[in-house]
């Protein structure tokens, strides 16, 4: 069959998408770029290309990559098939699919709620300190499937966005199977377009009806909010604020992967390779650096990391930088201070400093810069027609200095107690050199951007909630049934016919969407009247551009029981009439942000403060002699300050009440164990340390510590008296061991101090870095598509690979079909995988073997067959298999695999 027009469109769009299914034959198959395609002709002369063994071959999708491939191309060409699509068609259709959910328009409102702050553009992490002691990262999750996998393993809460007017949709079931896969973090509803609904009764009828529906899939009493409309283009204030209160009350349970495994999500990205590498090569292998905050388990050196969606990599560098985004220093003040209403997401353009591992960038908007050329400076100047501001002479300054603090140290000499100070000649020139940029800002104001080194330590471990296992079994409704049937093969799924999904794809509100359908599903008359194409049921499709849901991180919620203690009351959130009362006075302050149009005082505000700092203080540390007023102080600001201050066993003490031991499980358990904290008991080193004073120990060394005190206060004594002259004889008497003692203790006092330097080291070599710590990660030879198609809306999810994880090998797996997975899956189906960190196709073999970096037992796998065309089959997996289970399950494989091949090949 002949196309009837010859023209091809190489589409800027990912993909077109068809849906007269009846009107297709099959015209061939053919093999490119080791992937097997089967070509499709329409009688208008659309042609598809699927891979080969795909399951459902009605999508008709062109991508441009095909397209764009010649070899197809002139394939198509010589069989007299075209490709077509008219560009007039296609752009209609994507305009048509611009309504969206409001998943970057939520994030928008919440930052502002939390900053005060408008952020144009959401992009990458957003990091805000929503409380005295607490961040949180907001994520908008991408619209595809990996994006879709890599968020289910590092959110902590996922909020999922549905289109209230239209219903539940596919992608926001398929994630809930992704997220109970990958650990089952905290889930919340929203419902957006409600406005959409003209009658109130309908509406209320249909939030009682999602209502339910959301509570059989999550569990009973699952939070759902409703954003009920938009005033001058935003959520209505109101309802964003006791969203935030739910967000910022919220406790997290431990989850079991990520207690065990280090991760960064990155929230910056940069390419470090020598430019004169990628002048000679432009596609040669990249260095990157990558930075952002540690969670899960401490990071020891030499950790290997996955890159989702790039690989495994040696880390060439790991360093610990200040914390961008400090959480307050001033717990004991109620509420958070406007000064300290920090935020910090540099792929969203916001943050004004930004560190790195020796240097700390001032991010100046272009706008604000009028110039770049010093050589121009009159004429800019001139053309500008004002005198030269502050910040220009700063930025002049900088620009006229011919050599860094580095250089010039390397290069001066300083003697300390020659009159003369010797200096090189370099260092002289350069100091002529200063002298002039000097003139330019002698009247300069002190750089009030400061730094923000004063990182917090960061430490403790979050709270947490009620075992939920409950709740989960909820959500695996309908899917409990693991009999042997269904490994790989058919079977039959008790599923209650009022509670079975249907997914329905249609074209609506002009874009296609998979609409899930259940016996009392709503109504479409329900709502406001909308052009919705019907297709058949079988014409299954996804429109990747958009998903129901985003999630955010909690960043480091070290600690906090107080802020922990406000209600996270299962109450019925769905009518969303919670009142001020839920919530904890603590809580209230908590969010209570107040006026921060001023954020950005708090940089000076800090720069000043660390001004303010007493030197002597700090190089000779406190005089004895404080007053007692100012004692007291201290005791009051004691939780403000640093853990310095605290009584050892009163931190640790803290740390194990934030920690509850008893919700660490197998399937949904802990996250921010603070595992430095709990001495290993089966080291033998740390118990050796206290054996001796048990019973059956060695006392003698107690004695003889006793007879040393005795022996130095003796000395103590002795040194009282000083220096003595006998005046009957006139014999002088030096106290030759008190000078002799004091050379040894000052000996002592520096070798100590190397020691606890040294000890500090090994410290981190055995421990690594402490989850909280934010760390730039130098990774080498990257593939140079890495850095050429990085998008800041794909979040870069780094994660720690554990021993044993290292080493590739076959796998097996016990699989249950999933409910909506309506074939049987084949022997060699190339089917993606997500296992831990990783995510790769590989092919399938009889039942669930298959091959690929291996993974612990009771490590959560998701399969999914066919990402190209959007048609996404999820198999459960339960990958909880004793070992003799695994065991069994070799012995019977025969077997299974002649009950297989029946499936398979008939
Ligand atoms: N009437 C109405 N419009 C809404 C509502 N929520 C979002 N919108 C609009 O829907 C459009 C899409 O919102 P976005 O926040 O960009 O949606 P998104 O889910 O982030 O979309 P993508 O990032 O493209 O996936 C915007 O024009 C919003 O103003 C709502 O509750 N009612």
């Amino acid at each position: 069959m002949m196309a009837s027009s010859c023209s091809v469109t190489l589409l800027k769009s990912q993909y077109v998408q068809f849906h007269e299914r009846q009107r297709y034959r099959k015209a061939s198959s053919f093999i490119s770029g080791g992937k097997a395609y089967t070509s499709w002709v329409l009688e208008g002369g659309h042609v598809k290309f699927a891979l080969k063994n795909a399951y459902l071959a009605m999508t008709l999708t062109l991508s441009p990559e095909l397209l764009a491939s010649l070899q197809i191309f002139q394939k198509l060409r010589g069989r007299g098939f075209l490709a077509l699509e008219t560009t007039k068609g296609e752009t209609k259709r994507r305009k048509m699919m611009a309504k969206e959910v409001g998943k970057s328009l939520l994030i928008k409102c919440l930052v502002k709620h939390y900053t005060k702050h408008n952020i144009q553009e959401v992009r990458g992490p957003i990091t805000i300190v929503s409380g005295k002691k607490r961040r949180v990262q907001f994520v908008e999750c991408p619209n595809d499937i990996n994006g879709m996998i890599d968020a289910a393993k590092f959110a902590d809460l996922a909020l999922l966005l549905i289109d209230g007017s239209y219903g539940f949709e596919m992608e926001t079931f398929e994630f809930l199977n992704f997220l109970q896969v990958h650990g089952f973090p905290k889930i919340m509803g929203v419902l957006t377009h409600l406005d959409q609904f003209k009658d109130v009764k309908k509406l209320k009828k249909t939030k009682q009806r999602l209502k339910h529906r959301f509570w059989t899939e999550i569990y009973d009493g699952a939070k759902l909010f409703y954003l009920s409309g938009l005033i001058h283009g935003k959520y209505v204030k109101r309802e964003i604020h006791n969203l935030a209160r739910f967000i910022s009350v919220m406790k997290f349970h431990p989850l079991s992967w990520r207690t065990s495994h280090p991760y960064v999500l990155a929230d910056r990205f940069e390419d470090v390779t020598p430019p004169e590498r990628v002048r000679l090569d432009n596609k040669c292998d990249r260095n990157i650096t990558l930075y952002g905050y540690l969670r899960g388990c401490n990071l020891k050196k030499g950790t290997k990391v996955h890159i989702a969606g790039v690989g495994d990599y040696n880390l060439a560098g790991a360093t610990a930088l200040a914390d961008p985004c400090p959480l307050p220093s001033a717990a004991k003040k109620k509420g958070l201070r406007d000064k300290e209403k920090l935020f910090y997401a540099p792929m969203s353009g916001i943050g004004d400093l930004v560190y790195d591992k020796d240097a700390v960038y001032i991010n100046i908007n272009d706008h604000f810069v009028q110039y770049s050329n010093v050589d121009n400076k009159n004429e800019s100047m001139a053309h500008k027609g004002k005198d030269q501001d502050v910040g220009e002479s700063l930025v002049k300054s900088l620009q006229n200095t011919k050599y860094s603090i580095d250089e010039k140290l390397e290069k001066s000499f300083i003697s300390l107690f020659s009159r003369n100070a010797n200096i090189s000649s370099e260092a002289q020139n350069d100091a002529k050199d200063n002298h002039e940029s000097v003139d330019h800002s002698h009247n300069l104001e002190p750089n009030e951007s400061g730094e923000e080194s004063d990182a917090e330590d960061l430490d403790g471990s979050e709270s947490t909630d009620e075992d939920e296992a409950a709740q989960k079994d909820a959500l695996v409704n309908g899917e409990s049934d693991d009999s042997d049937e269904e490994y790989g093969a058919a079977a039959k799924q008790k599923v209650d016919p009022q509670d079975r999904m249907k997914e329905q794809v249609e074209f609506h509100g002009g874009r296609l969407r998979r609409k899930a359908m259940f016996g009392n599903d709503i109504d479409d008359k329900d709502l406001k009247p909308k052009p919705a194409l019907a297709l058949g049921y079988s014409a299954f499709s996804i429109n990747c551009t958009f998903f129901f849901f985003f999630l955010f991180q909690w960043a480091f919620d070290f600690c906090s029981k107080d802020s922990d203690e406000g209600s996270e009351g299962d109450d019925d959130v769905g009518d969303q009439s919670f009142s001020d009362s839920e919530f904890s006075e603590e809580d209230r302050n908590e969010v209570d942000m107040g006026n921060v149009s001023k954020w950005k005082e708090s940089l000076m505000d800090r720069t000043i403060s660390k001004q303010n700092n007493n030197l002597m203080q700090l190089v000779y540390g406190k005089s004895a002699s404080t007053p007692i007023n100012e004692k007291q102080g201290d005791s009051e600001d004691e939780e403000s300050d640093d853990e310095f201050f605290k009584l050892k066993g009163e931190g640790n003490k803290k740390l194990r009440e934030g920690f509850d031991v008893e919700n660490v499980d197998a399937d949904e358990c802990s996250k921010f164990t603070n595992h430095s904290d709990l001495k290993n008991w089966k080291d033998e080193e740390i118990y050796e340390r206290i054996r001796d004073r048990f019973v059956t120990g060695d006392w003698s060394k107690a004695a003889q510590r006793k007879m040393l005190s005795t022996a130095n206060d003796e000395d103590d004594k002795d040194s009282a008296y000083g220096d003595f002259e006998d005046l009957e004889t006139g014999e002088k008497h030096g106290n030759h061991k008190k000078e002799e003692s004091g050379n040894v203790s000052m000996q002592k006092e520096d070798e100590s101090e190397e020691q606890r330097k040294l000890k500090k080291e090994t410290r981190l070599e055995i421990e690594g870095f402490q989850t909280g710590t934010y760390l730039r990660l130098e990774l080498h030879d990257v593939p140079f598509e890495m850095v050429e198609h990085f998008d800041p809306c794909n979040p870069i999810l780094v994660g720690g690979i554990g021993l044993g994880e290292e080493h590739v090998g076959y796998m097996q797996a016990r699989l249950k079909r999933h409910r909506w997975h309506r074939k049987v899956l084949k022997t060699k189906d190339p089917v993606i995988f997500s296992i831990g960190w990783r995510r790769y196709q590989t092919t399938m073999h009889c039942l669930a073997t298959f091959w690929g970096p291996l993974a612990p037992p009771n490590t959560g796998v998701i399969a999914v067959q066919n990402l190209a065309n959007n048609q996404v089959i999820i198999l459960d997996f339960l990958h909880k298999l004793s070992y003799q289970e695994r065991n069994l399950i070799l012995a019977t494989e025969q077997l299974l695999v002649c009950y297989c091949k029946g499936q398979l090949y008939c």
